[in-house]
């Protein structure tokens, strides 16, 4: 791990506009994303006040809930299938953070 060359990303997932995300993997092809080593998620949300909206990881066969608690952060490589499943009330927030290196090997 060297860098964080991405500035943080805030997400914001909305129950009146269907907000989720779908399963996806963080690697991109830009000069940074494409750098990507590990994906930090912090909870910004109380989750008594949304329902839905679950961060489910796939580092392997089995899918992993991420912890819903306000604060908590979630650590995983970058290249982990994940997603965040519908939410059905409320709004759910989050701040994701990138740490970049060179290619694995
Ligand atoms: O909001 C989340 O929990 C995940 C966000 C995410 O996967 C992303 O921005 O790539
Ligand atoms: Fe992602």
């Amino acid at each position: 791990m060297r860098e964080f060359a991405e500035s943080p990303q805030v997400a914001k997932y909305d129950a009146t506009k269907g907000g989720h995300f779908a399963w996806h993997s963080d690697i991109g092809h830009g000069l940074a994303a494409g750098k990507r080593k590990l994906t930090l998620v912090l909870q910004l949300s109380n989750p008594d006040t949304y329902d839905g909206g679950d961060l489910e990881i796939r580092p392997s066969a089995q899918i992993q809930m991420a912890n819903r608690a306000q604060g908590s952060v979630s650590v995983f490589p970058s290249f982990a299938l994940h997603q965040v499943t519908l939410i059905k009330r409320g709004i759910r927030r989050s701040l994701t953070v990138w740490a970049h290196g060179p290619a694995f090997r």
